[in-house]
């Protein structure tokens, strides 16, 4: 199988850490994270509020420095001041920050442009079609509702060209049926190749896209077993 980057099916990961130290100042928020995710591959990072998980994908995607330890995308440091990690690196924090005057399908239009997306008007009509937004294209973002906007927000990533997938609790702030949209369009994401890291609450959005986990704990991150995943989703408290 030939992925999205054209990587071969039978690829390396495309995202390494290994005794992977995440925080803040010079304080570690949990223990040390070890995982490798290869193309086509779903791992969902869970555990109770505050053990660290958005913490480790912000610094898998560059946005916080790694306190020690190693961590790695497509074969190299992470560096999001890269060209080639931004152009195949797509992640979707919590943060909306739209720029003020731009309509949802303008905000929509200019970042796939900006990754030279062809036929970037199609592409964006096609995607707000997808997350249910098309009737408020021409509104700002700051009109929307909060739901509205988390779809927005998810819509970024499927505008433009991606091989990583990083994304923090996708399922926040959705109706059940989006949250379902959006764990089914995971799940296809994958099946093109996309190698996928998002954290969850959510025991269907792990179950519907396949994913492995990895646990989160103070002392140590600990790898779960797809069958196990629900199970631990359901105790993490
Ligand atoms: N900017 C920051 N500066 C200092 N500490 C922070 C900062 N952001 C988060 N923390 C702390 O780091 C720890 C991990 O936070 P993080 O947001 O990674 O948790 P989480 O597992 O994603 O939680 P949740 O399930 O609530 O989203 C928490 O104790 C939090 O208070």
């Amino acid at each position: 199988m030939t992925g999205p980057g054209g990587t071969d099916g039978a690829a390396g990961p495309v995202v390494v850490a290994r005794g992977l130290r995440v925080g803040y100042g010079d304080v570690a928020v949990c223990g040390p994270v070890d995982l490798a995710l290869a193309p086509g591959e779903v791992l969902a990072v869970v555990g109770p509020n505050g053990s660290g998980k958005s913490t480790v994908l912000k610094t898998v995607l560059g946005r916080l420095d790694a306190l020690g330890g190693i961590v790695e995308v497509l074969e190299r440091p992470v560096d999001e001041r890269e060209r080639a990690f931004r152009a195949r690196v797509a992640g979707v924090g919590d943060d909306d920050a739209y720029f003020p005057g731009l309509s949802v399908r303008e905000h929509l239009v200019l970042l796939a442009r900006g990754h030279g997306v062809d036929q970037a008007g199609t592409v964006v009509d096609e995607v707000m079609a997808m997350f249910g937004i098309t009737s408020r294209a021409d509104a700002a973002p700051t009109e929307l509702s909060s739901g509205q906007r988390r779809r927005l927000l998810l819509a970024t990533a499927f505008v433009r060209p991606r091989d990583v997938l990083v994304l923090d609790e996708p399922e926040q702030r959705l109706d059940p049926g989006t949250r379902r949209l959006v764990a089914d369009l995971i799940a296809a994401e994958a099946a093109r190749g996309v190698a996928v890291l998002l954290a969850t609450h959510d025991p269907e959005v792990a179950a519907r896209t396949g994913a492995r986990g990895l646990l989160v704990g103070e002392d140590a991150c600990t790898d779960v077993a797809r069958d196990d995943l629900a199970g631990v989703l359901a105790a993490v408290r």
